[in-house]
């Protein structure tokens, strides 16, 4: 079947995820982008994935560094979300937030509602994008109320129960 692009990217509209701002820092320097296709893999050895397109900006970078942190957003980081997923200098975008400095080194959102430290222990190339496999090595939370969600090419808050 000869599917067409639209038609695919109108489908995965219909898909709900979470809202990470990925960070990196190493060697090639400091980066981050915003990522909604980001997925739990495994817990034996804690690992999750993350899509990169190998077009944007901050490719050569993770793929230099091969450490990461996925920080999961709120509801109220919108703002932050766009910074990081646009054309924005990477200064401007990391002048935006305070940041912390995780264990492996990368730059950690000090009010994410949750953190993961990440080594990148796999590349698998499909298409345009890179899926990067992150072995966690830490892990931080906040016990912010509401959740973040991209749907419908839009964001939605999500209302969490007490913890
Ligand atoms: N996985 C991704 O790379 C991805 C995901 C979400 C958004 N984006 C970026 O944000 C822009 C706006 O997204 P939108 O949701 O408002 O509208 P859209 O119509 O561009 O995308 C709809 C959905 O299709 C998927 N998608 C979009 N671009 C993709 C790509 N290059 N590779 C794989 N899947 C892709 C995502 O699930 C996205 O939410 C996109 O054009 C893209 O540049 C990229
Ligand atoms: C809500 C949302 C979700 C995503 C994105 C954007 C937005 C707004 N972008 C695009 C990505 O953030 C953007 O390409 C980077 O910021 C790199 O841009 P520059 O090439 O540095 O301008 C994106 N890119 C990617 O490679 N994988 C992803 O999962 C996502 N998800």
């Amino acid at each position: 079947m000869n599917l067409d692009k639209q038609d695919f990217r109108d489908a995965m509209a219909c898909l709900g995820a979470a809202v990470n701002i990925i960070t990196t820092d190493g060697p090639a320097g400091e980066a981050g982008f915003t990522a909604s296709a980001v997925c739990s893999v495994t817990d034996s050895p804690p690992t999750l994935l993350v899509c990169l397109n190998r077009g944007a900006s901050v490719w050569p970078i993770f793929n230099d560094n091969r450490t990461l942190c996925v920080n999961t957003l709120s509801a109220g980081q919108e703002s932050l979300s766009n910074l990081f997923g646009g054309k924005t200098p990477m200064a401007d975008r990391f002048a935006a937030a305070e940041w912390q400095t995780g264990a492996t080194g990368c730059p950690r959102l000090a009010d994410a509602l949750a953190s993961f430290d990440c080594r990148i222990s796999q590349v698998v190339s499909v298409g345009t994008h890179d899926i990067l496999f992150c072995e966690i090595v830490a892990i931080t939370r906040h016990p912010v109320p509401q959740g973040l969600v991209w749907f419908d090419r839009g964001y939605h808050a999500l209302m969490r129960p007490a913890c």
